[in-house]
């Protein structure tokens, strides 16, 4: 028996992220009725079908009646455009969240246009997800162990805190609070530049490969693990990208200068530097590893 109910949940962008969450609160047995507000109509189709969601609204006013929650999962560069839309739909008691891999600008979106709902804007950030997209990726498991970071703002109302919480908690994740400068700063490390050295990899090799066809052929699973998230949503990572690009910038010149350290050591041909550096990285992936268990 759920503990809370929905009445209705509205989920803005119904792709991997909005519909596994929409998949796991139906299986909580939460929502009476799931609204889903999309871009793609081939998209929304397939939701329906595969009963992530239960209606494809038709229009934002009716979509946003009587709306208990809103999750908003379209790529971050929307949320400007969606936030000044929904906001003269929303009503006194609807809560907003989002599940943004960035949360300045997200915050920054709520600021500029909810007024007075923005006491019901609760920024989040489910850490869980894929290098696939679309609504077709979706699963109701996603979320299950793993953390959401909800980062919110002096005006938010403990009441949408709660809810959000509830919502996610109910989705099997554990519910984590942050301010968004430290989100932002922290994602940057562990998100974004992972990202974004797969894709140049990639890119670096395309350019220097001569398209030598036995470039790719003989790759191990080394190559398979460190490029598996260069197959992400091009369109997502260039908005986080956008969104978080102070940040990011900072930890790329962090990182060129580590690169540069080590190339020195292969320049010099300092065997011990290299062993020391290398063991020093295994013992954080270790330590990390064996807190995560
Ligand atoms: N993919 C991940 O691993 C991951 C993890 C955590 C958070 N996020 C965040 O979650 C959000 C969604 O990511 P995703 O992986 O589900 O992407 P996705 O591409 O699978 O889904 C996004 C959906 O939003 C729809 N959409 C785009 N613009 C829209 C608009 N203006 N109005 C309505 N719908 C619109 C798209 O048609 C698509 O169906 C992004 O903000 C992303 O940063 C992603
Ligand atoms: O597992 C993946 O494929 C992911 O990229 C998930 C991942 C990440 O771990 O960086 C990507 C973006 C997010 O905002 C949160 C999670």
């Amino acid at each position: 028996m759920a503990l809370i109910t929905l009445n209705k949940l509205v989920i803005i962008g119904v792709g991997l992220i909005g519909g596994s969450f929409g998949l796991a609160i139906r299986k909580a047995g939460i929502a009476s009725n799931i609204v889903g507000v999309g871009r793609s109509q081939e998209n929304m189709q397939r939701a329906l079908a595969l009963g992530v969601i239960d209606e494809i609204a038709t229009d934002l006013t009716s979509a946003l009646e009587g709306a208990d929650f809103i999750l908003l999962a379209m790529p971050v560069g929307q949320t400007e455009h969606i936030m000044a839309q929904i906001a003269p739909c929303l009503e006194h008691s609807t809560v907003i969240s989002d599940a943004g891999s960035t949360k300045q600008d997200v915050v920054a979106a709520a600021r500029n246009h909810l007024g007075v709902h923005l006491k019901n804007f609760v920024p989040g950030h489910p850490i869980a997800g894929a290098e696939y997209s679309g609504v077709l990726a979706a699963q109701n498991d996603l979320y299950i162990n793993k953390h959401v970071i909800l980062t919110p703002i002096e005006e938010t109302q403990k009441m949408a805190i709660e809810l959000t919480s509830a919502l996610w908690l109910a989705c099997g994740a554990k519910v984590s609070h942050m301010r968004m400068e430290e989100h932002d700063e922290i994602l940057a490390a562990t998100s974004h530049l992972p990202h974004i050295l797969a894709f140049t990899l990639m890119n670096y090799l395309h350019k220097n490969s001569n398209h030598s066809e036995n470039l790719l052929r003989f790759v191990g699973s080394g190559f398979r693990d460190f490029t598996r998230i260069a197959s992400s949503s091009p369109e997502m990572w260039r908005d986080i990208c956008l969104a978080n690009r102070e940040a990011l910038i900072k930890q790329i010149i962090a990182y060129q200068e580590e690169l540069s350290c080590l190339q020195s050591m292969l320049t010099n041909s300092d065997g011990k530097a290299l062993k020391e550096s290398f063991s020093q990285a295994r013992k954080m992936r270790e330590d990390w590893l064996n807190r995560e268990t």
